[in-house]
């Protein structure tokens, strides 16, 4: 070969590698311009939308910049991409149509502590353990529906707690004693115990629960800043880890005795029935299913039933009694309806339901105005996807804002006014679900324990009026404040009543 066949061959190597070379800057090129991100405010690098995410309001300011960049936004908290959606379109086609594209959960070094590395339901990841648990607590839960079972324990919780609130004789906060109904009614649920208020064991539970809302309810350096922990634990993060480590050991313990005393033909709470699946799954010899069941696996679906219950439940019936003392007339017409239906010494029942229809309203339009979970539980995508006309990529966070679902003035009528009427037809019988009333949220990761929560929450309602009538201390006038114990979290104001024993 010549010179000149050398110099021919390197120039076609250069013009190969050129030509290689600009054709992938191209398709980069093209792929980032064609690449169609969510808008969303200016962040600064690594740290990302501080004054956002650091508001425990963030609902709102993020429902108000979705008037200016659309439904679906993004903000940067620290290094981490979060979707944020606003409307219904966007939450539907996310978290319905498009199934599993959305079903993931985002990895927080705080979550795995919580759940011993996503071995719970509500934090794990989208796959076959979790379906599986979520099926085999979903039975549980349903076996514990089943007869007066629900209700016999409701009016027994009910009886203990009232009897030690109508000794009050001052002005008190009524919150104090929707706390210790809702953590016996779940004690009694989960671990078969029976109301005792005094309680060192249920008492402490209630502690740690308000402690980890109140002191760490603004969130975790550690989950913006990965491997912190490795080299730096804040006394925050050693407080944390020791609350946890004190819930774990209680729930470990009640597993263990109920293993102990576990008899089959005769299922007291949600803990045996936990234990009986694990039995059928051993007599089925499902190898898998009996790993899946281990000891690990049953404390975080007992810790799971046990919290995601308690804070939403207990904050409901805050919000809801509050807005009972705001609106006389709104309660008054409750009592009538709960005397008429239930008559003055029965206890209601889960077969009251369908003629407590006013009092359902009052209930679901507390939910709607007072914002219990605004954020609910964090996804994150498990492919890459689309939502609104945007690219999401795998393993991106998405969050549903239910505040602005609630709060979409495009949807619901006088939005800022406490309105029951909104769920009822002309004939006063409950209407069909407004669509934006999404609370429990939907799709793959919906709420688990919606059917259960929806009839505790009118059983202890009712329970509530049909035994008092709540007022504010005289000369005192009451308006509801909303106060952000936690981010994504509002609650009214602590405010004092005074009641009057009804039916007496
Ligand atoms: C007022 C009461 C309640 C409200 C407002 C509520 C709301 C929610 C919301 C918004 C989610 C997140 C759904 C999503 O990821 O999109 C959720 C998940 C969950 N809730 Fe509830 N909840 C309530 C009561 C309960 C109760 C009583 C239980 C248990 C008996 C429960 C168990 C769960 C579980 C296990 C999950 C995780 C589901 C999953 O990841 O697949 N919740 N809840």
């Amino acid at each position: 070969m010549g010179h000149f066949e050398i110099i021919i061959g390197i120039l076609n190597i250069q013009t190969v590698l050129l030509g290689t070379s600009i054709g992938l800057l191209t398709y980069y090129i093209y792929g980032k311009l064609r690449y169609k991100s969510p808008p969303g405010p200016w962040s600064i690098p690594l740290i990302g939308d501080y004054k956002i995410y650091s508001n425990r309001q963030m609902h709102r300011e993020v429902a108000a910049l979705s008037e200016k960049y659309g439904p679906v936004v993004q903000i940067s908290m620290g290094p981490i991409k979060a979707i944020i959606l606003n409307n219904l379109e966007v939450v539907i086609e996310a978290m319905v149509k498009k199934k599993a594209d959305f079903a993931g959960r985002p990895t927080f070094k705080s979550g795995n502590l919580f759940t011993e590395g996503g071995k719970d339901i509500a934090l794990a990841p989208y796959n076959a353990t979790w379906k599986f648990q979520k099926k085999v607590a979903g039975k549980a839960l349903r076996y514990y529906m089943q007869g007066t079972h629900l209700e016999t324990m409701i009016s027994d919780v009910c009886d203990c707690v009232f009897d030690r609130m109508s000794k009050e004789k001052e002005p008190f906060v009524v919150t104090d004693y929707v706390d210790k109904l809702v953590i016996h009614m779940l004690f009694n649920m989960c671990f078969g115990r029976k109301c005792d208020l005094d309680s060192k064991d249920v008492n402490k539970l209630l502690q740690i629960d308000q402690d980890i809302i109140e002191k760490f309810g603004s969130g975790f350096i550690e989950d913006i800043v990965p491997g912190m922990t490795y080299v730096y634990k804040t006394k925050r993060w050693k407080d944390l880890e020791r609350l946890i480590e004190e819930v774990t050991t209680f729930l470990r313990k009640e597993l263990k005795e109920h293993k102990e005393t576990f008899n089959s033909s005769n299922i007291r709470d949600f803990t045996d029935s936990l234990i009986l699946a694990r039995e059928e799954a051993e007599n089925e010899e499902r190898e898998e299913n009996v790993a899946m069941l281990s000891d690990t696996y049953l404390v975080q679906i007992l810790s799971d039933i046990f919290f995601a219950g308690l804070d939403t439940t207990r904050m409901t019936l805050d919000w809801f009694l509050s807005y009972m003392v705001a609106y006389p007339e709104y309660q008054q017409k409750c009592q009538e309806e709960i005397d008429d239906v239930i008559g003055k010494e029965e206890s209601p029942s889960a077969s009251d339901r369908p003629n407590l229809c006013f009092t359902e309203a009052c209930i679901m339009e507390a939910m709607r105005m007072g914002a219990v979970a605004a954020f609910g539980v964090p996804h994150a995508t498990i492919c890459d996807t689309t939502v609104g006309g945007y690219d999401i990529p795998k393993g991106t966070m998405v969050l549903i804002n239910h505040w602005a679902l609630h709060n979409d003035p495009t949807f619901w009528k006088n939005v800022d006014k406490f309105d029951p009427y909104r769920y009822l037809t002309k004939e006063g019988k409950m209407d069909m679900k407004p669509e934006n009333w999404l609370p429990f949220s939907a799709g793959r990761r919906v709420c688990l324990g919606e059917p259960v929560a929806r009839t505790e929450l009118l059983l202890i309602a009712s329970s509530f009026l049909k035994n008092f009538r709540f007022k504010v201390p005289p000369g005192v006038t009451h308006s509801i404040k909303h106060r952000a114990p936690a981010a994504g979290t509002e609650l009214p104001e602590l405010y004092k009543v005074v009641v009057e024993k009804r039916n007496n």
